[in-house]
């Protein structure tokens, strides 16, 4: 069981795809653990998941505003802007919106990559320590396909991979920023995101259908997100999560290169460890 480090009650979350299935299962769950704001920004509005919210949010925490990730990064700074004159400032940003569909692969890459790019560096800049901000916490779902690329899905591993070592850059600036980054890989969650999957050159891959007789292969909305909101206060700057059949773990991305300017550190390291090893030998 993790140990919580972030206490979610009283913070202002943004989270984008909160109507999708594991979005909305994770806005409930923040909705209980007593957040002060839940921003809902949706491309489509969802009228039965907002009733649904509104019968759990006795405190009115969440407020709703049309958003498309494909809107560019002057409208994404203007809705940010705005959310900010709400509530004053940002403590958690949530990217938990995308698409698998590769038929038209711009929009995939527009979606899954370019946007979530766009929403973490407007909320970066708010954010950020040294520039004004208070800190803060950006959570990207990537994705397993970010672990173990899906041959039938070339264009939304990359995506997926993308948004997952874009985050591990970003958050090796904390010390300076204040602001913890890290990734949460799902695997196979059973929500509407396999509805329309078509391969990049176009033949549906019918991929409901194919998962319909695996039950076992898949996880719930509600366990995705029960893990979601662990990973979340565990609050671990640059790890990458897997959230997998209903199990969260840790998953050890290792880096093989060592910059120019590291590695007369990482020698000096080496040499002193061999020198202790000598000593006790
Ligand atoms: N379901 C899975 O098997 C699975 C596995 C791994 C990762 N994921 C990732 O988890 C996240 C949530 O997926 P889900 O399973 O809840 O799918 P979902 O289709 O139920 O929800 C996706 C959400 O993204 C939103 N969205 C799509 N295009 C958008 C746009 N242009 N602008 C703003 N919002 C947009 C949708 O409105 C919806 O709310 C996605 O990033 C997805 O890639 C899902
Ligand atoms: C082929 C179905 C892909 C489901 C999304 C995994 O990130």
């Amino acid at each position: 069981m993790e140990e919580v480090k972030l206490d979610l009650s009283g913070k202002n979350i943004v989270i984008i795809g909160g109507f999708g299935g594991i979005g909305f299962e994770t806005c409930k769950l923040l909705i209980q653990k007593g957040v002060a704001n839940l921003m809902i920004l949706h491309k489509t509005w969802n009228e039965s998941a907002s009733k649904e919210l509104r019968s759990i949010d006795a405190a009115g925490v969440c407020q709703y505003m049309e958003f498309d990730l494909t809107c560019g990064l002057e409208k994404t700074r203007q809705v940010f802007a705005q959310i900010m004159e709400k509530f004053g400032s940002i403590d958690v940003l949530i990217n938990g919106a995308g698409i698998c569909d590769e038929q038209d692969f711009s929009i995939i890459i527009a979606v899954n990559f370019t946007g979530t790019i766009n929403t973490t560096l407007v909320a970066y800049d708010l954010m950020d320590k040294s520039r004004g901000g208070k800190g803060g916490v950006v959570v990207n779902i990537s994705s397993v396909a970010a672990l173990t690329p899906f041959p039938v899905l070339p264009v939304y591993s990359a995506t997926k991979g993308g948004i997952l070592n874009f985050t591990r850059a970003l958050a090796h600036l904390e010390p300076k920023t204040g602001i913890t980054l890290y990734s949460i890989c799902p695997g196979i969650t059973d929500t509407k995101h396999w509805e329309q999957v078509r391969h990049f050159q176009g033949r549906e891959l019918c991929f409901k259908e194919k998962m319909r007789g695996r039950p076992f292969s898949t996880q719930t909305p509600m366990a995705c997100a029960a893990n979601v909101v662990k990973a979340i206060e565990a609050h671990k700057n640059g790890v990458t999560w897997m959230c997998d059949l209903g199990q969260l773990k840790l998953v050890e991305i290792k880096n093989f290169w060592t910059p120019p300017h590291h590695r007369q550190e990482h020698e000096q390291q080496d040499e002193q460890q061999q020198n202790q090893e000598n000593e006790q030998s």
